[in-house]
């Protein structure tokens, strides 16, 4: 393409048409769909060892994104930018042809890493990487996987990465460019076949961009000819100028989203709350999930998506009170990886339960049978939204979504109309009173710490949003205040002044600062 924008997936109508009706919003399943095409007839294209394996997994027939990269890429080694639902199989489709490309070109070299996935947090690099090894597990010849991301002790993963023999590398962006610095792991890179951008809108903006870009100047040239794969459920027009750093121009785009449709799952009902006033977030959330509990008990597996990590600690300690009929679990940055491993396992696991997280597991990750996700406070942009909704109604299963946002916060409904959201069925706001009693019974039991660093955390990110919400800094310590006094504050939490200063509220009245216990 001259003009370095992506060429349209191929032009045929007629099966354009009849693959977007069948494969739109078809879900991988085990069950028979018609229209969905069996594995087994990828025989002679994909290793037996392959279809062994995804068999041994369960999957029978191919998802609608499966399906199209495996027969729709000019070959199985070409450069592509696909776009499919949440929860409907994409790390399959991108393992899938990487790992044959491998074995069918008699690419591994010993000890060489062959395929490399990058993608945002170590959560979704241990998921991926466990699906390698499912996938790749009944080759005559095993297929080393291996990891890398902060939070794990580098020199022994670097030293088991150096002795060992990965084929496959699925890391995240920091420690990555850190170990690119030994020369040993840039050797081990040089017959690089396949580099795989998981979540690529997410890899390829702002905040990681850098690190990439960093990464890719010591991976083998692009003229090499490795192959890149971008892969997401979202990829806002702004990928196209950079995803050429990973894909050559005449890159095949495929999606299975129809163009006039919001990314979101149609299987998945979405709703919104919106609250008079802040003070009402804590006991919205508890009314929300008592309602939603009273209309499915059977089936109540939720994730909560709170905006900051400490805000996320807080939650967790309010809904571990005054929720105690649900187990319930907390997941976010501030955990050191052990803990964040631990509970990653253990939800995966649980039949039911309410998990409290932070974005760490907003992309990507598949918690099997999530039947409600909760998003309280505002999405950063429509992209996050999306991705969180995602996390319910998986692998063809049905799910429900509630979004709580107070008045300010409300613009997000309206600057995203193509999202199907809908107001609440029920009027949450008039049962509050008999859940903010309960916010009242627990709060006080919450260390005054959590609600401290809650508070720092709630100032800290509405500021980046002050225009959005309409707010000055003053009207946003007020806001802030009374967040506090909801959590049971008898006054504003103290806030140590460099923190002021780095926040750029200094001199913003309503604020007390002075030192506080360092945490
Ligand atoms: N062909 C298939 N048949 C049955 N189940 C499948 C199939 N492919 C994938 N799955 C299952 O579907 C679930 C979702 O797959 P995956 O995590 O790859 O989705 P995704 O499209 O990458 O989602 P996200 O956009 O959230 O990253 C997983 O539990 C996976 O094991």
């Amino acid at each position: 393409m001259s003009d370095g924008r992506p060429p349209r997936a191929p032009k045929q109508p007629e099966q354009e048409q009849g693959h977007t009706e069948r494969t739109v919003d078809t879900p991988p399943t085990t069950v028979a769909h018609e229209g969905q095409t069996p594995f087994s007839t990828m025989k002679g294209v994909l290793h037996p060892g392959l279809l062994q394996g995804v068999d041994a997994m369960g999957f029978k027939y191919m998802s609608p994104v499966q399906e199209k990269v495996l027969k729709e890429l000019p070959s199985l080694s070409s450069d592509c930018l696909v776009q499919a639902k949440t929860g409907t199989g994409k790390t399959a489709a991108f393992l899938l042809p990487a790992i044959q490309n491998l074995l069918s070109h008699n690419m591994l070299r010993r000890g060489h890493v062959g395929i490399l996935v990058i993608c945002p947090t170590r959560e979704l690099a241990l998921q991926i990487a466990k699906e390698c090894v499912d996938i790749a597990s009944h080759l005559p010849e095993k297929l080393e996987c291996h990891t890398a991301f902060g939070g794990t002790q580098r020199a022994s993963s670097l030293k088991r990465f150096i002795e060992g023999n990965p084929a496959i590398l699925v890391a995240t962006p920091g420690r990555l460019d850190d170990m690119l610095g030994e020369e040993k792991v840039r050797q081990k890179l040089q017959g690089l076949k396949t580099l795989v951008l998981d979540e690529a809108d997410r890899m390829l903006d702002a905040g990681f961009a850098p690190a990439i870009h960093k990464i890719l100047k010591r991976l083998p040239p692009k003229s090499d000819g490795w192959q890149g794969m971008c892969f997401s459920a979202t990829l806002p027009d702004r990928v196209n100028d950079v995803v050429k750093c990973v894909l050559f121009p005449g890159y095949t785009s495929l999606s299975t989203i129809d163009p006039n449709e919001a990314p979101t799952v149609a299987r998945v009902p979405q709703f919104y709350v919106t609250l008079p006033s802040i003070k009402q977030t804590f006991a919205a959330l508890l009314a929300v999930l008592e309602k939603e509990y009273e209309s499915n008990p059977d089936d109540f597996k939720v994730v909560v998506f709170g905006t900051t990590a400490n805000g996320v600690g807080m939650l967790y300690d309010l809904c571990k009170l005054a929720l105690p009929q649900f187990k319930t679990f907390e997941l976010h940055s501030r955990m050191n990886q052990n803990a964040r491993t631990r509970t990653t396992n253990e939800f995966k696991e649980a039949p039911r339960g309410i998990l409290i997280a932070s974005d760490v597991v907003g992309r990507g990750m598949d918690f099997p049978n999530v039947s409600l996700v909760v998003q309280l406070g505002l999405p950063m942009n429509t992209e996050q939204y999306i991705h969180r909704v995602g996390r319910t109604a998986r692998a063809g299963r049905d799910g429900r979504a509630v979004t709580i946002l107070f008045s300010n916060e409300a613009f997000f409904i309206k600057t995203n109309p193509t999202l199907p959201i809908k107001p609440y069925p029920t009027d949450i706001v008039s049962e509050l009173p008999k859940y903010q009693s309960l916010v009242d019974k627990s709060f006080p039991q919450v260390e005054e710490l959590a609600k401290t660093k809650a508070y720092q955390a709630f100032l800290g990110y509405n500021k980046t949003y002050l225009k959005k919400l309409q707010l000055g800094p003053k009207e946003l310590v007020q806001l802030a205040n009374e967040y506090a006094y909801a959590m049971g504050c008898p006054e504003p939490p103290m806030i140590d002044k460099r923190v002021v200063g780095k926040m750029g509220l200094k001199g913003v009245p309503g604020l007390r600062i002075g030192s506080r216990d360092r945490d």
